[in-house]
């Protein structure tokens, strides 16, 4: 006390006034604030990695900055070896083995804060930004009747076929160029109007309308666009992030009611969970639906959590897939060895029969180049990049020869892990789908090796990805229905489109001259 009277310079009865208490709580907190730095700095001090890590976000948060996120966190892990520290409390890693401790489903290793910046409903947790372990088991069992719902019975499939056709249709429409006319399309947004209708007619029995009005009906993809590059700083400093959630700034992040974007979405899902609701209570038979709503409803989910599950779908499953899908035809439209190589494979599938029109998911996963293009696709651009952190358990855990003490975050670098030259091949940085098809043929090793790395794409144990199979489903039919029927050729070859990396990839102007296949002689 007689240090904090000497540096305040208020002695004596002044002591007890307001100022030096709230002086002496700033203190207080700043001395607790270097205390629990300095001790951070000492649990891991062993652990390489840039200086400023060792005392601050700043390099996590830089790396989100500027647009090329995962691409820094992989040259900084070539520097620095497999386990470095990223942050004062968090170490980031890019090996399958240590992803598969991490996420290993009795590792008990635990969800870290940085997942609760997900959370968009005030009251209620979804599935990704839940952390409690316990509590997340029993809601992703209950989940799990939902994203399985139409799986075997081809309800699922028939509805993304409805959206493949609504996607031809418009192309058909609007945007066939040829010699004389060009009608430009811009595959980045219509990827995503597509992944949006899917979404929307499976989880509630009705496509949004993205694909059949040719627009960004709710402005979800505006608002996303805008919010994407801040997702990184957001969920790095969970204060900023409980700051922006509260009033007056939360208004701005959006609510139910609003005219446009995530408040919009909001406010129609929550509508047609009501309808439902409602028609449940009118008549418990007639009043079913035919969706994953309703199988959530009868897994007993509460009208807020299954607001929240379905409103987490738009990012999870309409950003991700549809990233897919552009940065992988952005490879295929320019490699003409991938591309004729695929198209070679299509074309003598049809001319033995052997696919349909729209070509089935049996029918595709028959087609090893186009696995093999899928593959290489989410390989050289896996569509979830977030660092996503988990808590080392109790006891600590040695990994890559370094003790890491409990409660140390576990970063993942997923570009890292994906071009590993040690697994991929020298040529790891760039698409290349022949060596899934030579390793499958001559190494089956190496094959067995990649795939087992390539798979972590989708996260693996207990936190896997709960709509990969839907993930999949769209990718087998889009590639294959769009090149049967059409050549495709960037408007501006030199910069074909814009891309940057926030923990998703934020892909902009991709402008294409679409024209009818020309025949092969
Ligand atoms: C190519 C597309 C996709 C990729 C690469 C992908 C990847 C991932 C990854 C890496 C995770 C997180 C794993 C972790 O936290 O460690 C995840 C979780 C999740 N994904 Fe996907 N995903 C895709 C598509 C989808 C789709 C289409 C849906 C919904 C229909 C979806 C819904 C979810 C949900 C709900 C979670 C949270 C699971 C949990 O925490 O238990 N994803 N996904």
């Amino acid at each position: 006390m007689a240090l904090l009277e000497h540096v305040t310079g208020l002695a004596g009865s002044a002591s007890q006034s307001p100022i030096t208490l709230i002086v002496t709580g700033v203190v207080l907190y700043l001395s607790y604030l270097v205390i629990s730095d300095i001790r951070q700095w000492w649990k891991l001090r062993h652990i390489p990695g840039p200086f400023l890590s060792s005392f601050t976000r700043f390099t996590l948060v830089k790396c989100a900055w500027n647009g090329r996120m995962s691409y820094d966190y992989h040259a900084l892990q070539k520097q620095y070896g497999p386990l470095f520290r990223i942050a004062p409390d968090t170490v980031m890693y890019g090996d399958a083995d240590t992803a598969r401790v991490v996420n290993a489903v009795h590792g008990g290793f635990n969800k870290a804060w940085w997942y609760q910046g997900s959370k968009h409903l005030k009251n209620v947790h979804n599935l990704f930004s839940m952390t409690d372990e316990q509590d997340r088991k029993v809601l992703r069992e209950k989940l799990a009747k939902g994203y399985t719902y139409g799986k075997d019975n081809g309800l699922f499939e028939r509805r993304v076929d409805n959206n493949m056709e609504r996607w031809i249709n418009l192309i058909e429409r609007k945007y066939i160029s040829t010699d004389t006319e060009l009608r430009p399309m811009e595959l980045a947004h219509k990827a995503q109007f597509f992944t949006i209708d899917v979404m929307t007619e499976l989880n509630s029995s009705e496509a949004s309308g993205y694909l059949e009005q040719d627009r960004d009906v709710d402005g979800f993809i505006e608002v996303n666009d805008k919010f994407v590059p801040w997702v990184p700083t957001l969920m790095a400093y969970p204060a900023i992030n409980t700051i922006l959630r509260s009033w007056p700034f939360s208004a701005v992040l959006g609510s139910e009611g609003d005219e446009v974007g995530f408040g919009r979405m909001i406010g129609i899902t929550s509508k047609r969970i009501q309808k439902r609701l409602d028609a449940l209570e009118k008549d418990k038979y007639a009043g079913r639906g035919d969706d994953m709503m309703q199988a959530f409803i009868d897994s007993g989910l509460t009208r807020d959590e299954l607001l929240a599950e379905i409103m987490l779908e738009f990012p999870a499953g309409s950003d991700s897939t549809s990233n897919a899908i552009r940065l992988t035809m952005l490879q295929l439209i320019t490699n003409p060895r991938a591309l004729t190589t695929l198209r070679h494979e299509i074309d003598t599938a049809i001319s033995h029969g052997r696919i349909s029109t729209p070509i089935t998911n049996a029918e595709a996963m028959q087609l090893p180049y186009l696995q093999a293009v899928i593959r290489e696709g989410l390989r050289l651009y896996p569509p979830a990049t977030g660092v996503m952190p988990k808590c080392v358990p109790k006891g600590g855990i040695t990994i890559h020869g370094y003790y890491i003490p409990e409660g140390t975050q576990m970063a993942f670098n997923m570009m890292h892990l994906c071009r590993d030259k040690e697994v991929f091949g020298e040529d790891a940085h760039i698409f290349n789908p022949d060596r899934w098809t030579v390793a499958a043929r001559e190494d089956k090793e190496r094959y067995a090796r990649m795939s087992r790395t390539a798979d972590l794409i989708f996260g693996n144990g207990k936190y896997e990805c709960i709509g990969k199979h839907i993930a999949l489903l769209e990718l087998n039919k889009v590639f294959v229905e769009l090149l049967r029927r059409y050549d495709m050729a960037p408007i501006d070859a030199s910069k074909p489109l814009k891309v940057h990396d926030f923990a998703f990839w934020l892909v902009e102007d991709f402008w294409l001259k679409v024209t009818r296949r020309m025949a092969v002689a």
